[in-house]
């Protein structure tokens, strides 16, 4: 029998603790003083979308050449981040000489444990594939047709199977986990820029996987890992950070934040025609700026609510309920990275697109659901993400594989790292709701890292191009690149789309990838799972 939609909502409370009745009025007051601190007022018309100012990404699209030249030289100004930007202020820091391990095994167990659950370890028998053929490039592949199908069916690749395709999805597998060599082996991560991007893309994905096997074979590897739990600071051998936890010392602005993305959710699941393609297929949503893909930045789609203007007035609420965290986490940038905080906070984008989350151009909200193992390949190597777990839920601990670190975040604590060069992901949730918050910094915001020649030699050979890229004879109009009128036509939904209401049949993003978002579509609690049906 279908099971009714079950949606709750949870505010969070404030504990009440057996506390004398003077520690309890000094938290009291302590509490009055930050709620106001965090309502204080700021100016909303900068926070959100002005479709009369800012801009979705169609509206960059059909300028002239000379607005586009013009845009990038004054209104979009960046200053390249270096390896030492990374380096803490932290007076005691821990240092890692990070030993390679083995991740290969410990993902392609996820990935078989997504159709069989019982799965725990890897069988030997396919283990000496991944060796000699995957590791070692001896090529037995031949040999043991069968094993290799046998391996592939274990995986849950798609019928019918062929060996050369498990051979293929393995070393695909093994290239990208070699990616993270680069942070074990710690080659001179301290030089350019470029040699960061060609040392990490190109050769040096290997071993991690390796050392790691037999201690992440098993789930009862995980006890070898180094559980990251108070304040702390580790870095690598050049003293750059990989990972830095420190605690908020500001319950109201996290109660705050909390329930605002609780409404927002609980919200947006109640109202299909509310939901973007990202919240229903991924449980993520974009906020802020953009300019992946795209000559110029932009607004985000999910910013400017682009799917139903009706939802607009839910991302604007929640935008400035996350204000006060937002400057929270500024604040930690500021006193702990003093040369990345003065770096981003010349990092201007333009008109285009409002300036929401301080020196963050954007922000990625995962709404009930934990990530897959990723590296977030778009995230600048020299910056550092900062990451917010909220709600009231046990594990999800953020895990670590290459540091053998695992970090069982607490709402009141953050923790900001490599996202490109580390990679990383969640163990399941145990009970409770967890939502997270990423503030991060994509490499495309960097003039020196994009490649602006296309669009110079077009203005110096008098070329106008339409919105697809395509050379065009007429001449286009100069814009008033800070007057954005008639460039939105708002779609308003009345009614959901079949999109928005269908299970889609696969997650879109990579960190969803092996994660069943069956509860997280019904806003149920971890401990609830047994109130889906078995034929959802
Ligand atoms: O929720 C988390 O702990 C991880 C989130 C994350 O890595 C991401 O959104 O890229
Ligand atoms: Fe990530």
């Amino acid at each position: 029998m279908k099971q009714k939609e079950v949606i709750t909502s949870e505010k969070i409370p404030i504990k009440k603790t057996k506390s004398s009745r003077c520690i309890r009025y000094n938290k009291k007051k302590k509490l009055k003083k930050q709620t106001k601190l965090s309502h204080k007022k700021v100016d909303i018309s900068s926070i959100i979308f002005n479709p009369l100012k800012h801009r979705i990404q169609s509206a960059t699209r059909g300028l002239c050449t000379f607005d586009k030249i013009h845009y990038l030289k004054n209104e979009w100004l960046s200053i390249p981040l270096c390896a030492s930007d990374q380096i803490s202020s932290k007076e005691i820091k821990t240092k890692y000489n990070i030993t390679t391990r083995d991740l290969l095994i410990e993902t392609l167990i996820r990935e078989a444990k997504f159709n069989n659950d019982d799965i725990l370890e890897i069988p030997s028998k396919f283990l000496i594939l991944i060796e000699t053929d995957i590791i070692n490039k001896i090529n037995l592949m031949n040999k043991k047709r069968q094993l290799w199908i046998e391996f592939g069916r274990w995986l849950g690749l798609k019928e019918p199977i062929r060996r050369r395709n498990v051979h293929e999805h393995l070393r695909l597998k093994w290239k990208k986990l070699k990616h993270a060599m680069g942070v074990q082996n710690n080659i001179k991560l301290q030089n350019t820029q470029k040699t960061i991007n060609t040392h990490i893309t190109r050769n040096k994905k290997t071993k991690l996987i390796l050392l790691a096997r037999e201690n992440i074979q098993s789930l009862n590897g995980l006890i070898n890992f180094y559980h990251m739990i108070k304040p702390e600071c580790i870095v690598d051998l050049n003293n750059r950070t990989l990972v830095h936890l420190e605690n908020i010392d500001n319950q109201a602005v996290v109660m705050q934040a909390t329930n605002a993305i609780n409404d927002y959710y609980f919200h947006t699941l109640k109202h299909p025609s509310h939901r973007s393609d990202n919240f229903w297929e991924n449980f993520i949503e974009h906020f802020g700026a953009y300019t992946r893909n795209n000559l110029l930045p932009f607004t985000s789609s999910n910013t400017a609510s682009t799917h139903n203007s009706e939802h607009e007035k839910c991302v604007n609420n929640l935008l400035c309920e996350l204000i006060p965290l937002s400057d929270c986490i500024n604040k930690f940038v500021q006193v702990y990275y003093p040369d990345l905080y003065t770096k981003l906070s010349k990092l201007e984008w333009g008109p285009f697109a409002p300036k929401i989350f301080g020196v963050f151009p954007m922000i990625a909200v995962n709404f009930n659901t934990i990530s897959d193992y990723h590296w977030d390949e778009h995230d600048n190597p020299n910056c550092l993400c900062i990451l917010i777990a909220l709600g009231n839920f046990d594990g999800g601990e953020l895990c670590f594989p290459q540091l053998k670190i695992i970090i069982p975040l607490r709402p009141n604590q953050i923790v900001a790292f490599s996202s490109r060069l580390l990679l990383h992901g969640n163990l399941p949730v145990k009970r409770g709701i967890r939502h997270s918050i990423v503030y991060f910094v994509h490499s495309s915001f960097f003039h020196n890292l994009r490649d602006f020649t296309k669009v110079y030699s077009d203005f110096e050979n008098g070329i106008e191009r339409n919105a697809k890229g395509k050379i065009i004879l007429k001449p286009v109009a100069r814009q008033n690149l800070k007057d954005a009128r008639n460039f939105y036509q708002p779609i308003k939904l009345t009614k959901a789309k079949l999109k928005q209401i269908r299970i889609p049949p696969v997650s879109t993003d990579c960190r969803r990838k092996y994660i069943n978002l069956r509860k997280t579509r019904k806003g149920l609690k971890a401990e609830e799972e047994d109130l889906i049906s078995d034929t959802e």
